[in-house]
């Protein structure tokens, strides 16, 4: 459970996020829209402890994100638009996921494959070096194959093709009903059958909170 109290987070005297008041249940499935700027992604990542607020609270299961990071990082998977430049290869990158998140690397294998992504040809390559769709899914493979009891997507489907569309979509429909999902995304018709909340951001503010 995430609770969010009167967070204010600032950049060049702007409230980027501006007084923010919201509770994330386990298990809510999160449509989370609003216009470019609004603060969504800045949100999320104080969510994740990237940053620190001027004002207000954020507590992820009683734990700040900021003290308590890693701890909270264990239970939080977040798949950004933009995946990070690891240099490592495929298979240092399962030996560190596997060390650093007791995950086997079968599971990361499988959740792969069931995305169609063609990992055993890839394993020696950088992860840095793979297509923009084949990196977005080995980011989705490792976070279900994590079971992470959130899951938070940043414009989850912007490089997958069409037919990676579908399965992942099937994928998030087996997820378990405990796990809690938020999708930032402007395209609502894309999660709509997926979520039971749709919480709308503008100018740093949460304007509408709609449980469906
Ligand atoms: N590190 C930063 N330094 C300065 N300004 C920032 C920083 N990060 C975000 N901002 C500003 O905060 C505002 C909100 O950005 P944010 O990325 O949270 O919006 P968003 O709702 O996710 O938008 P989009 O739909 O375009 O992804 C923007 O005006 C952005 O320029």
């Amino acid at each position: 459970m995430i609770v969010i109290k009167e967070a204010v987070k600032r950049f060049l005297d702007v409230n980027v996020l501006d007084h923010v008041n919201l509770t994330i249940e386990d298990g809510d499935k999160i449509a989370l829209m609003g216009p470019n700027g609004a603060g969504k992604t800045t949100l999320v990542r104080s969510i994740l402890g990237f940053y620190h607020l001027d004002s207000g609270s954020i507590e992820v299961d009683g734990l700040s994100p900021i003290k308590m990071r890693q701890r909270v990082l264990t239970n939080i998977s977040f798949i950004p638009q933009t995946p990070p430049p690891i240099k490592l290869s495929l298979t240092e990158l399962i030996e560190y996921v596997a060390k650093s998140s007791q995950v086997v690397p079968q599971a990361i294998f499988e959740e792969a494959k069931r995305l169609d992504l063609a990992l055993e040809q890839n394993l020696s390559k950088p992860f840095f070096k793979l297509s923009g769709g084949m990196k977005q899914k080995m980011l989705i493979a490792i976070a279900l194959a994590k079971k992470s009891k959130m899951l938070i997507f940043d414009e989850p489907t912007a490089n997958l093709d069409p037919k990676a569309r579908e399965k992942f979509y099937n994928l998030l429909e087996e997820l378990d009903a405990k796990t809690s999902t938020i999708y930032i995304t402007h395209r609502l018709e894309e999660v709509e059958s997926l979520v039971n909340r749709k919480i709308y951001m503008d100018l740093g503010k949460v304007v509408e909170d709609e449980r469906v």
